[in-house]
C-alpha cells in the first residue's frame, strides 16, 4: 500500500504543500445530512472518511430515531425542539441534554473508530496478569491491549527474550513494563519490600525525557503494587540526590539513561551489588542504544548485570544491523516480534508526509509560511519543529519568537529542570510550537501533535521515522513536512520506500523576509556563532555532505548568510582542528 494518500487532505490552499486538516464535522443537523438521514459526502471523502462516514451514518440514524421519538425531526431547523405539551418541559430539557450529549458523542465516536487501528481485540482482563496490575491498567483507562502488547505479553511471561518492532505511538512502553512488573510480582518476597532491595528490572532509555516518561507510566501500573517502587536516574540532576532517593525508597524498577547509570556503577557504593538482582533488562529504543553513540556504555552496563536474566529490546525501527548485533544483549534463542507487516511501511498511513526543497536563505520564511498556514487551519495546533543541532534549535526558536509565534524550545543545552518544565507544558498544551533538537525525536509521547516539521536532513532514516512519529499517535491523524536544501536531496534515497511526496513550491509571504532579517539583526552575535559552529559540526559528519570539505565551506557560508551575516564567523583553531577542518581553505579562524 505505498504512496496512497488520503484525498481527505485537499491541496486547495495558497500554500498548496500544506494539507488542510479535515474539519471535524459536528453531528448537528446540517446540509451534510440529507432528508433521508444519509450523509452527503463530498469529493474528498475516500476510503478512510467513508469509514468514518459509516460511523457517522449510524449516528445520524440514531439521531433521527431519537429525534422522532422526542419530537425533534426538522433537520433543516437544526433539531430544534418542537414544543408540544408544556407538562413535558422538564422531560424535554432532560431529553435535550441527552440529545446534545448524543450529538457531541457522535463526533467522539468517529474519532475513536479511527483511533482503534492500533488496538487488538484482546482485553487486558482476559490475560493472566495480577489483579493489582489490572486495577492500575483500568485506572489508566486502558481496556484493550494494543497489538504489540497482545503479541509480546505471552512470550515475555514465558520468560523469553524478545526483540519487538511496532510503529511509533502504539504502546510499546506498557508492552515491556507490564510483563516486567508481573515477573517482579512473582519473585519471592525476600526480593521485595526492603528499602535497599535489589534492582530487579532495569530499563534503559536514550534520553532523559523518555526515562522520565517511562517512569510515569510505570508508576501508573504500580499504583496497586504498594511495595514495588520505580526510580529514575538520568543526567543533568545531582548524583547524590539520586543516590539518596535510591536508598530511601523502594527501587525494584530502575529507569535510567546509560551515561548516568554507568556513573552510578562507578561511583555509588553498593550499587553494583544491587544490580546483581536484575531479572529483566529492557532497552527501549533499542536500535539507538545499540548504535555506536551508546554501545560502549551499554556493554559496560551489561557486564555489570547477571547473565541469567531476561532481555527485552523494543523500537519502532529495527534495522538489519540491530538484528545482527542484538546478541550483545540477548540470548540466541530470542523471539523477534513485529507488528509491522512485511512489505508495509514503518510509518502510519494516517500521517501525510511531504518534503519540500528550499535553499537555506529561504528556509525561515518558508517555515513562517508553513506555520502561519497551519495555525490558520487549526486553532488547536500543536507543532514540533525539529532542527539539526541544539544551537540551531535555539536560533530558530529565537527567530520564531521574534516573529510572534507562541514557541518553546527544548534541547541539550538547557538545564534538565527547564527541559522537564517545557516538556510538561507542551504535553498539556494546545496552540503551541515546540522547537526541538533530537532530544524529542524518540519515544516522547506528546498527545495530539498536529504537525511535525523537520528542517534539514535527519541523521538517518530511523531518526526521520521517529521524529515523524511524534504525530499520528494512537491512530490519530497527523502531518509531517521535511524541509531540505537542494543539496540535501540525497537524503530522500534513504526514505524512498515511505509514502513521502513532494510539496508544491511554497511562496513565502511578501515582506516576511524583511521581518526575519530585522529579527535576526536583533539576535546576539554569539548565538549565531554557536549556531554556525554547530551547523558545521553536524554537516561535517553528515553522510553525503561532509565528505567534500571544499563544498562544505561554501555551504557553511550559505548558512551564515541565512542568519543575515555578511561573512561567516571565525572559529577557534582548536575547534576546526577537532572537526578535521584546520587545513581546509576558506574557514576563518581565531
Ligand atoms: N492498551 C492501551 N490502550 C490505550 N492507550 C494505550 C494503551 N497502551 C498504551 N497506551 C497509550 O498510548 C500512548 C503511546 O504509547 P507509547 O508512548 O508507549 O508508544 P510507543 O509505541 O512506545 O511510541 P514510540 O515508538 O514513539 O516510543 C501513550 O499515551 C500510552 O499511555
Amino acid at each position: 500500500m505505498s504512496a496512497v494518500l488520503p484525498k481527505a487532505f485537499p491541496s486547495n490552499l495558497n500554500c498548496s504543500h500544506l494539507p488542510a486538516k479535515p474539519k471535524k464535522k459536528k453531528l448537528v443537523a446540517s446540509p451534510q445530512v440529507s432528508t433521508k438521514g444519509e450523509l452527503v459526502m463530498d469529493e474528498r471523502d475516500t476510503s478512510k472518511s467513508a469509514r468514518s462516514a459509516k460511523v457517522k451514518r449510524k449516528r445520524v440514524n440514531k439521531e433521527s430515531t431519537f429525534a422522532n421519538t422526542i419530537g425533534y425531526g426538522d433537520e433543516n431547523t437544526g433539531f430544534r425542539v418542537k414544543k408540544k405539551e408544556s407538562k413535558a418541559a422538564v422531560v424535554e430539557k432532560k431529553e435535550k441534554k441527552i440529545a446534545e450529549e448524543l450529538f457531541d458523542g457522535g463526533e467522539e465516536t468517529v474519532l475513536q473508530e479511527e483511533e482503534k487501528s492500533y488496538l487488538s481485540d484482546t482485553r487486558f482482563d482476559e490475560c493472566p496478569i495480577s489483579q493489582s496490575s489490572l486495577k492500575g491498567i483500568k485506572d489508566a483507562g486502558y481496556v484493550k491491549m494494543s497489538k504489540v502488547q497482545e503479541a509480546t505479553l505471552p512470550l515475555i511471561l514465558q520468560g523469553k527474550d524478545v526483540l519487538a518492532k511496532a510503529k511509533t505511538g502504539t504502546g510499546k512502553t506498557v508492552a515491556f513494563l507490564l510483563p516486567a512488573i508481573e515477573v517482579l510480582s512473582k519473585l519471592p518476597s525476600s526480593n521485595l519490600g526492603g528499602k535497599v532491595s535489589p534492582i530487579n528490572v532495569l530499563v534503559l532509555c536514550p534520553t532523559r525525557e523518555l526515562a522520565i516518561q517511562a517512569a510515569t507510566e510505570a508508576k501508573k501500573l504500580l499504583k496497586y503494587h504498594p511495595s514495588v517502587g520505580a526510580q529514575v536516574v538520568i543526567g543533568g540532576t545531582r548524583l547524590t540526590q539520586e543516590q539518596r532517593n535510591m536508598q530511601a525508597n523502594p527501587c525494584q524498577i530502575l529507569i535510567a539513561t546509560p551515561g548516568r547509570l554507568k556513573d552510578h556503577i562507578e561511583n555509588t557504593t553498593g550499587f553494583q551489588a544491587r544490580l546483581k538482582g536484575v531479572k529483566v533488562l529492557v532497552l527501549d529504543e533499542a536500535d539507538r542504544l545499540l548504535d555506536m553513540g551508546f554501545r560502549r556504555d551499554i556493554e559496560r552496563i551489561i557486564a555489570a548485570l547477571p547473565k541469567e536474566r531476561q532481555t527485552l529490546l523494543f523500537s519502532a525501527t529495527v534495522p538489519k544491523e540491530v538484528k545482527q548485533i542484538c546478541h550483545v544483549a540477548m540470548r540466541k534463542d530470542h523471539e523477534f516480534v513485529s507488528t509491522v507487516e512485511e512489505g508495509t511501511e514503518e510509518t502510519h498511513a494516517q500521517v501525510r508526509q511531504m518534503y519540500l526543497i528550499a535553499p537555506l536563505e529561504k528556509q525561515l520564511s518558508v517555515l513562517h509560511r508553513l506555520l502561519t498556514e497551519h495555525i490558520s487551519q487549526d486553532s488547536d495546533y500543536k507543532v514540533i519543529v525539529f532542527c539539526t543541532t541544539a544551537m540551531v534549535t535555539a536560533l530558530v526558536a529565537e527567530v520564531l519568537a521574534g516573529l510572534k509565534f507562541k514557541v518553546r524550545e527544548i534541547h541539550s543545552r538547557k538545564t534538565q529542570a527547564y527541559r522537564t518544565r517545557v516538556s510538561q507544558e507542551f504535553r498539556q498544551s494546545k496552540g503551541l510550537i515546540l522547537v526541538s533538537s533530537d532530544v524529542s525525536a524518540r519515544g516522547v509521547d506528546y498527545p495530539d501533535v498536529t504537525l511535525v516539521i523537520q528542517i534539514g536532513m535527519p541523521s538517518d532514516r530511523e531518526q526521520y521515522i521517529h521524529r515523524l512519529g511524534r504525530t499520528g499517535r494512537k491512530g490519530k491523524e497527523g502531518q509531517g513536512i521535511l524541509m531540505l536544501a537542494p543539496w540535501e536531496i540525497c537524503f530522500l534515497n534513504t526514505v524512498k520506500d515511505l509514502p513521502i511526496t513532494e510539496a508544491a513550491p511554497c511562496q513565502p509571504d511578501p515582506g516576511c523576509q524583511g521581518k526575519i532579517l530585522e529579527v535576526l539583526a536583533r539576535i546576539d552575535m554569539r548565538n549565531k556563532e554557536r549556531a554556525y559552529q554547530a551547523w558545521l559540526g553536524y554537516y561535517n559528519s553528515a553522510k553525503g555532505v561532509g565528505q567534500d570539505k571544499l563544498r562544505l565551506v561554501n555551504l557553511a557560508t550559505e548558512f551564515s548568510e541565512s542568519m543575515g551575516l555578511r561573512e561567516p564567523p571565525a572559529l577557534q583553531r582548536k575547534v576546526l582542528s577537532k572537526m578535521g577542518l584546520s587545513k581546509v581553505p576558506g574557514f576563518r579562524s581565531i
